[in-house]
């Protein structure tokens, strides 16, 4: 049987649930422990990436959302702009709702945010999920699933052990099924653990600022792709570790591109060389900082989500 492969699909999903719904272990457990980070928050973008999954078919990039993440911020008074904002600028949502706790107050709280932009605006599909259903034997989370199911109106409700592993996969498939079609929106590549890769993303961003804040205000995204020791020269052998560092910086025109880059590759290569400096005082180890810059329009030409990316 011959027939066209299904499209790649991306987008953009935050996990949303009241205090201890189970958010940062089921983020976790989609995740792994491997992380992509993205430099220059708040200015540069609205979400903080949390972790991406790469699939041959698809791209899930999982992010924290400013009062949605925590909804006890949600009682500010910019509430209803903020989530409305928040919720239009991703493409799916995962609302947690734990097993072992009734649905409560908190829950229909979110439940009704949640449908409130579902009428207002084209549904962005809205994953329920019951976290923890390991705590709960059949019968209970049965009822669970029951009471989920009349608080709102949801793309797909689905149960889920974090813990235990239980249809974390399940859940990701249902998920990329709910993603648009486009093209990757991270470049794929090992990816690094959170601390460290912030840190290289902050002092790459620091050093192409550097002199040129007025000309790049905020359009400038650095991704680190990755960090991997240098074969061989691990460190192992009493001399210093050396790592291959790999950072992305996407910018959003041509005069920009030719802002970083400066004559004949001048400027970055004094923005690489004070980075690699302080990246090695971080890592302690010697660096071979690889700088690509890209205009972010190559990369991903829709309007829309290069401003969910904070172009
Ligand atoms: N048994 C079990 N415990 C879980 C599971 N997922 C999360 N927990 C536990 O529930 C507690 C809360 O989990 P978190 O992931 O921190 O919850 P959260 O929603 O991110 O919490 P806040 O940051 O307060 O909003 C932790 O003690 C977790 O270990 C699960 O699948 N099974």
């Amino acid at each position: 049987m011959t027939g066209t492969p299904p499209p790649f699909r991306s987008g953009f999903v935050c996990v949303v649930g009241r205090p201890n719904a189970g958010k940062s272990t089921l983020t976790n457990a989609i995740v792994g422990q491997k992380v992509a980070i993205t430099s220059g928050r708040p200015q540069t973008t609205r979400h903080v990436v949390r972790g991406i999954v790469h699939r041959p078919d698809a791209q899930v990039v999982l992010v924290d959302t400013p009062g949605l993440h925590r909804p006890r911020t949600l009682l500010g008074e910019r509430l209803n702009d903020l989530v409305r904002d928040t919720l239009s600028e991703v493409d799916a949502v995962v609302f947690c709702l734990p097993s072992d706790q009734r649905v409560g107050p908190g829950d229909r709280y979110i439940a009704q945010q949640l449908t409130a932009l579902a009428e207002s605006r084209a549904a962005t599909p809205v994953v329920a999920v019951a976290t923890k259903s390991d705590l709960v034997p059949k019968g209970r989370l049965a009822e669970h699933l029951m009471a989920i199911a009349e608080l709102g109106e949801w793309a797909d409700i689905v149960p889920v052990s974090a813990v235990g592993g239980y249809q974390v996969d399940t859940l990701v498939d249902v998920l990329v099924g709910h993603l648009p079609p486009g093209p990757a929106l991270y470049p794929d590549g090992e990816l690094t653990d959170e601390p460290e890769a912030v840190m290289v993303a902050e002092l790459v961003r620091e050093a192409a600022l550097e002199g040129v804040r007025d000309e790049l205000p905020h359009s400038l995204a650095v991704v680190v792709d990755e960090i991997t020791p240098r074969e061989g020269r691990d460190g192992s052998d009493g001399s210093p570790p050396f790592l291959d560092v790999r950072v992305h910086l996407f910018v959003e025109r041509d005069s920009q591109k030719a802002i970083i880059i400066g004559k004949a590759g001048s400027r970055l290569r004094e923005v690489g060389s004070q980075a690699r400096r302080g990246i090695e005082a971080l890592l302690g180890a010697k660096v071979y900082l690889d700088l690509h810059v890209k205009i972010a329009k190559d990369w991903q030409r829709d309007p829309k989500q290069l401003r969910r990316l904070g172009f």
